[in-house]
């Protein structure tokens, strides 16, 4: 287990005029289930290949319990890593695989027994310890390799690059439990590579945000949809995400360019830069009274519906409340509590 720090690390490949990681310090803590969640291309990979010792960074520092690793190569850092594919032996038993961390680092055969038989089960592999892995399809071999990943107690830390990746969709939802589950079981540092929101979001006790190489928040879940500290992860996190409408604010009172006004929670300075109001569709419920605005399309998402609409000729997404028609008059009722001002991007302070 280990407390890893990064000290204004950061990395730029080769011929590249672009950091492909931005400059940052950063700590995860001992035990931690961190997520690392962010489109294609923003880092994700860089830092996890900085943490496995797979990439030596070209500025900055990496220390695994205040020990200065970044020169370390992976071997010497003691971690386990579990990829998007399977890494299975074909000629081995489940057991075996299974029980080959273990054994390999001198694990008597009773006590790899013992550890691979609660992994198994934690991992619905119970009933298959003794079958040739060969045999067995995609989705069980990648939960040999989750399992050979969870399987030391002593790492410090376990790395896994967008592990169900291969998995199929209705067995996801299981396994993202499941792992979550290890975790509290295993407390080992675990960070958890991944595009997908649902899976950041179910795995994480933080999730540390990257956009084009910047970490742009590390928090809880709750955290990152209650209080965005950037619009980036206003977009990101949050189905559909939060809305932005240009407006200018003076005090405690945002201005639509249209004239409208709407009254904020809290008093702001003046601003500098661009401005918006940031607000969810779930503290955003169409209504017949409120902000006149024109209704583009209804999307029915299963356990709620979503009005499309434009506020100000802004595109906006708002909540159907159950059961209600579309009025002939759509308009929007805002709710004070989930309103945020961003300049620049940036969530703004105000005051209460
Ligand atoms: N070996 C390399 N040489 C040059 N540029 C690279 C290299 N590896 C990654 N990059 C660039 O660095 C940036 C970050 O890439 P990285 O793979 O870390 O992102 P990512 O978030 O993991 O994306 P993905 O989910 O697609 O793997 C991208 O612009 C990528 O093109």
């Amino acid at each position: 287990m280990a407390r890893i720090g990064f000290e204004r690390l950061a990395q730029r490949y080769p011929g590249s005029p672009h950091y492909a990681l931005r400059p940052m310090d950063m700590v995860w803590e001992d035990a931690g289930a961190y997520a690392l969640l962010g489109p294609s291309g923003c880092g994700k990979t860089t830092l996890l290949n900085i943490v496995s010792g797979l990439l030596r960074p070209t500025e900055g520092r990496v220390h695994f319990d205040g020990q200065d690793v970044t020169a370390l190569p992976t071997e010497r850092r003691n971690v386990a890593q579990v990829f998007q594919f399977p890494v299975v032996y074909d000629t081995m038993t489940v057991r075996e695989n299974l029980a080959f961390p273990l054994r390999n680092r001198g694990s008597s055969a009773r006590e790899a027994n013992t550890r691979v038989e609660h992994v198994a089960g934690l991992l619905g592999l119970g009933a298959m310890l003794d079958r040739r892995a060969r045999n067995l399809g995609a989705d069980e071999k990648q939960k040999i390799s989750l399992g050979r990943g969870l399987v030391r107690g002593d790492v410090a830390a376990i790395l896994f690059d967008e592990p169900l990746t291969v998995i199929d969709p209705h067995l996801k939802w299981e396994l993202r439990s499941r792992l979550k589950e290890l975790h509290r079981q295993v407390p080992v540092t675990m960070i958890y590579v991944t595009h997908d929101q649902t899976e950041a979001l179910t795995f994480a006790d933080r999730v540390v945000v990257m956009s084009e190489g910047e970490v742009v928040q590390v928090g809880t879940p709750e955290a990152l949809f209650d209080r965005p500290a950037h619009s980036f992860v206003g977009h990101f996190i949050g189905s559909p995400g939060m809305n932005f409408l240009a407006c200018a604010v003076h005090g405690r009172e945002a201005m639509l360019p249209g004239g409208q006004r709407i009254a904020l929670p809290r008093a702001y300075a003046p601003l500098p830069g661009r401005v918006e109001l940031g607000i969810r569709p779930e503290f955003a419920t169409l209504a017949r009274e409120g902000l006149p605005v024109a209704l583009t399309r209804v999307e029915d998402l299963g356990r709620r519906r979503i009005a499309r609409v434009e506020l100000d000729g802004q595109p906006f997404a708002a909540t159907l409340p159950e059961g209600m028609a579309v009025p002939a008059e759509p308009c929007l009722a805002l709710d004070a509590a989930g309103m945020l001002v961003y300049a620049d991007g940036r969530l703004a302070e105000g005051e209460a």
